[in-house]
């Protein structure tokens, strides 16, 4: 059995009266990629802060790469990469001598800093970019030197809040390439919140919180199999007998202009009724359901951002 290198048990955190995680149970496997997802306010950004050590939790058990939080903090944090949305790094510093003031603190050798700026360099593709202050740098190339930065004590873990927010979508891309690549050819294993439901769908696994509770898990296949329907949409020859078709069979469909879109059950009914209706129709299309559907359905909002 692979190796759960986060393990999150009973997890409580309360504000006061808010109670903004109300004992949850997760875990991750090492080299996955896992999204958390919820919608605003959901608890995300609490649980995060407090598997990364920054904030304290009130109640439950978690265990990062072995290590028991409130007991190991400080193994914890070397053993983590964390990027949050506010960037820490020093505007008027260039991006090299960021990530060498970062290296300092682990206290790594001349030697050892200077492999490892050149190593998470090549790894996040800085560029020209690394002698330039970061200050001054594009949206895209600030979220890679924080990512770099992140990987100075070649974590374990790297957790990255929400990062692609703000980006336009090729820089996006790229910024999500990196990320993959960090999985696939380092197997590190990444935790993600996002609010980009086809990044989600990436993942290996997601569990969804709402209210401070987890709502859904699984992998992007099994939730979109539980929580979402397919759709077959229709180009009507004969709208009017196509109508009667579809409720002599008690399908359920809906208008869409000049489309019609019905509702299925499962993907292979999808044959039962075209062959039904063949002879009224111009065309047609199998739809997938997607993670936005499964996303709206199980959190019954809207998709925020
Ligand atoms: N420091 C704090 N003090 C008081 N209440 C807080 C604090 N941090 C979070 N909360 C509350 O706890 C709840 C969960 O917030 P949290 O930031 O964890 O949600 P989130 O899922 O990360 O949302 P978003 O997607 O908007 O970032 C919210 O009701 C929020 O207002």
């Amino acid at each position: 059995m692979t190796e759960k290198i986060i393990e999150v048990n009973g997890l409580k955190k309360s504000f006061n009266d808010i109670e903004a995680v109300k004992g949850i149970d997760f875990f991750v496997k090492k080299g996955q990629l896992f999204s958390f997802l919820g919608p605003n306010g959901a608890g995300k950004s609490t649980t995060i802060k407090i598997l990364c050590t920054l904030l304290d939790k009130n109640d439950g058990d978690v265990f990062i790469d072995g290590f028991k939080l409130g007991n190991d903090d400080n193994e914890i944090r070397k053993h983590i990469g964390v990027v949050f949305q506010d960037s820490v790094l020093d505007d008027l510093l260039t991006v090299k001598e960021n990530l060498m003031t970062r290296g300092k603190f682990y206290e790594l050798t001349k030697e050892e800093l200077n492999n490892k700026v050149d190593e998470v360099n090549k790894i996040c593709e800085l560029g020209e970019f690394i002698n330039r202050p970061y200050g001054k740098l594009s949206g895209g190339q600030r979220r890679r030197a924080d990512i770099a930065r992140a990987l100075i004590n070649t974590p374990e873990i790297l957790f990255l809040d929400e990062p692609t927010t703000g980006l336009d979508p090729k820089t996006k891309d790229s910024v999500w390439n990196m990320i993959l690549k960090l999985q696939k050819e380092i197997n590190m294993t990444i935790f993600l919140t996002t609010h980009y439901m086809e990044e989600a769908s990436l993942s290996d696994y997601i569990t969804i919180i709402d209210h401070g509770e987890v709502v859904a898990e699984g992998t992007p296949y099994a939730l979109r199999d539980k929580y979402s329907k397919d759709k077959l949409r229709i180009k009507p020859k004969n709208t009017e007998s196509l109508i009667d078709i579809l409720d002599s069979n008690v399908l359920d469909y809906k208008e869409d202009n000049d489309v019609i879109v019905i509702y299925l059950n499962d993907t292979l009914e999808a044959i039962e009724i075209i062959n039904k209706i063949k002879d009224v129709i111009s065309s047609f299309e199998v739809i997938h359901g997607s993670m936005n559907d499964v996303f709206l359905n199980i959190t019954g909002g809207e998709l925020n951002d």
